[in-house]
């Protein structure tokens, strides 16, 4: 399925196909993605749903670039043009992703002995702060997802779960990047704390930031997405609002 080209375009996939060989199970191949086309623009926030295996982390990682794509074109617009990610080096890549696009995952990934103050101000320093000013800015942003300032200079890898999906959260949105990309970022928050994040998410796009998000949970799809995209079998076989692919809200 195609679909109708955004005004300002932050992000266009074209014929994006994925697959893996599984070299244990006789080499069988697993399609992950036929060719999937998708465009995001400033301010949108597009939520990929549909079931499991359907393809939706596949495509985030693929836009990430943390899988590299069988074939199709990702292009992210910049400030200084188009840059077509598939064709970068890593090392550009690193730089690119950096800058102009965050991954939350549901996981920290932290380097050994990092506390979360460094965690998040070293992803605002990528986009371009200076020390001082990514160092306030951490701090911010840790205190606007409420993590306990006793937690700040401690080893990311004593944190709870939920503690370090607030850093996570933290590190992804501060300062925040031209494209956020989303996979499962609060399932392992409590309610309030959930429901500061999703606020947090929710006034990105008010500042114009592009969001590609998968949650699993339909309140967050209908409270955030200004379109949902739902995938099947490495497909997108629907696109609309929250309540034409997913029905009423609960
Ligand atoms: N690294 C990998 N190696 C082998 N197969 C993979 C890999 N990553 C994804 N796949 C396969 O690609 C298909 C799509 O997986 P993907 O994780 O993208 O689905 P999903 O829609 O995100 O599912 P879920 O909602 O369960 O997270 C699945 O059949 C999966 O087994």
């Amino acid at each position: 399925m195609s679909e109708s080209t955004t005004t300002d375009p932050v992000l266009t996939v074209r014929d994006l196909r994925k697959s893996f060989t599984l070299h244990t199970i006789d080499g069988r191949t697993v399609v992950s993605l036929h060719g999937v086309d998708l465009e995001v623009g400033r301010g949108e926030h597009v939520a990929l749903a549909g079931p499991s295996g359907a393809g939706k982390s596949s495509f985030l990682r693929c836009v990430h670039r943390s899988y590299l794509p069988d074939a199709g074109s990702v292009v992210l617009h910049t400030d200084d043009g188009p840059v077509e990610l598939t064709g970068l080096s890593d090392r550009e890549m690193a730089r690119l992703r950096g800058r102009e696009l965050g991954y939350v995952s549901q996981f920290l990934s932290a380097p050994p002995r990092t506390a979360p103050l460094e965690v998040v101000a070293a992803s605002a320093r990528r986009r371009g702060m200076n020390r001082a000013d990514a160092r306030d800015a951490a701090a911010e942003a840790l205190q606007r997802l409420s993590l306990d300032e006793a937690l700040w200079d401690v080893d990311c890898s004593v944190l709870s779960g939920g503690e370090r999906q607030r850093v996570n959260i933290a590190a992804g949105t501060v300062h925040p990047p031209r494209l956020l990309l989303l996979d499962e970022p609060v399932s392992a928050l409590d309610p309030v704390n959930r429901e500061r994040a999703l606020e947090l998410i929710a006034s990105l796009s008010a500042s114009g930031v592009a969001v590609l998000a998968v949650f699993h949970d339909l309140d967050a799809m209908h409270r955030l997405a200004t379109r949902v995209v739902r995938f099947a079998d490495g497909h997108i076989d629907r696109i609309g609002s929250a309540t034409d692919v997913l029905g009423k809200a609960a």
